[in-house]
């Protein structure tokens, strides 16, 4: 299974995001650059965290219009799997490949730690690893990760189990129902501020987030890999 990790101006976790898909999952992956127009050779799209074009007007809000977006929503389409972790997540949300939007955190602070997850859906392609409301232990660290949609978008998330991850305990952002992930309808395109990419072992202080990334490469064997 072949990864591309698309590295925007200002993209900060690109490194780590390709640590734990070469080094931790042992697959194929390759950084694209923000201005490539074909990702038609990657089986999966991994939009990393970090501060594209400055966190200018608002995070992600630039990178949207970068040429690569075209091709991640043709990936999204194709129904690969798409993942955005934090800024990524932002990225997504701007593009409109997910709904809602991310407000600056409650308290205004920029917050780096470790927080706990619920897992809400572990029927995604992102989470089938995971038992349902299992707890696990992921670090955040964003300044604008108050999640944010209005009722009726609100509703359908609930409806369509589109709420992956919630906050444990704290809510470290001030996020509707404490959301800290979410999917699209069709499941195949996930948003979350956590970083699983700084969890993928246990010197790191988790190894919880490699379970995510395990379950991607479940999906696609399952559904690309014929056995005789
Ligand atoms: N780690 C990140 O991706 C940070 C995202 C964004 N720059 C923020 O502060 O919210």
């Amino acid at each position: 299974m072949k990864f591309a990790v698309v590295v925007f101006p200002g993209s900060n976790c690109d490194v780590d995001m390709y640590h734990a898909i070469a080094d931790e999952l042992g697959e194929e992956v390759e950084y694209v650059w923000h201005d490539e127009d074909n990702l038609d050779r990657f089986d999966a799209v991994l939009l990393p965290g970090g501060f594209s074009y400055g966190d200018y007007l608002r995070s992600g809000a630039i990178a949207r219009f970068s040429k690569v977006m075209a091709s991640v929503k043709q990936a999204a389409d194709a129904g690969k799997p798409v993942l955005g972790v934090c800024n990524g997540f932002q990225i997504l949300l701007e593009a409109g490949l997910l709904p809602g939007a991310m407000r600056r955190n409650q308290g205004l602070k920029f917050i780096c730690r470790p927080v706990q997850l619920v897992v809400e859906n572990n029927g995604t392609m992102f989470t089938s690893a995971y038992e349902k409301g299992e707890v696990i232990t992921i670090p955040i660290a964003h300044g604008e990760g108050n999640y944010y949609c209005d009722e009726q978008t609100l509703e359908r998330l609930v409806e369509n189990k589109q709420i992956v991850f919630r906050y444990h305990g704290e809510n470290p952002n001030g996020s509707l129902m404490d959301i800290a992930g979410i999917v699209n309808e069709r499941g195949n395109v996930l948003g979350m501020m956590p970083h699983p990419e700084r969890a993928v072992d246990a010197l790191l202080g988790s190894a919880d987030g490699l379970k995510l990334f395990r379950s991607i490469v479940n999906y696609w064997r399952e559904t690309h890999v014929v056995t005789a």
